[in-house]
């Protein structure tokens, strides 16, 4: 139990931010070994719309994954979608296979609060039965507010409420990172 209320972290300057192709190599490194302990036939990458959906279809090309990507939005299935808006959620979920039985890891770019992770989940249980799910991630930023941890992280990195990292790739799918100052509620 903690005393109080949690000491939110300093602001961050553009200066400290970690390399995002750095981190996605030891991301990489990583999902790798998640993979290696299960049949390859049965592992499957869940990418969460947006960043998490780049970062596990550069995965597949790169590692030559033959299994079929899925691509979860988790619009609909956040607790707090009336809040956050509906407007930067593009494209539909998309699972081009059955998840019972398989191995799923869980790919995303930010680890925030957990609610995407825990919308994730609940949309993949409510079309099957995974054997395991795994959650492989670029950056965990703190500020949990659900008991949610990833098996692989490209870096430990935390920020304040006034700031959030923001994912981008180029055509060659190099990705950045970047800081952007908001306001929190
Ligand atoms: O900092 C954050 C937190 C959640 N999602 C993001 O894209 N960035």
């Amino acid at each position: 139990m903690q005393n109080g209320s949690p000491k939110q972290p300093k602001q961050r300057s553009l200066d400290e931010l970690p390399k995002a192709e750095e981190l996605y190599q030891r991301l990489k490194q990583g999902v790798v070994e998640l993979i290696a302990a299960h049949p390859a036939d049965e592992v499957h990458l869940v990418g969460i719309y947006s960043g998490g959906a780049w970062l596990a279809q550069r995965l597949k090309q790169d590692l030559a994954i033959k299994t079929d990507n899925a691509l979860i939005n988790t619009s609909l299935y956040r607790d707090d979608f009336r809040k956050i808006g509906l407007h930067t959620q593009k494209l539909p979920s998309s699972v081009p296979f059955d998840v019972t039985n398989k191995h799923l890891i869980l790919v995303d770019d930010i680890l925030y609060t957990g609610r995407s992770v825990r919308a994730a989940m609940n949309e993949l249980f409510d079309i099957g039965r995974p054997a395991t799910i795994a959650l492989a991630v670029l950056i965990d930023r703190g500020g949990r507010e659900l008991p949610v941890q990833p098996d692989v992280v490209g870096e430990v990195f935390t920020l304040p409420k006034t700031q959030r990292f923001v994912l981008s790739q180029d055509e060659e799918h190099v990705f950045d990172i970047a800081l952007k100052e908001v306001e929190h509620d």
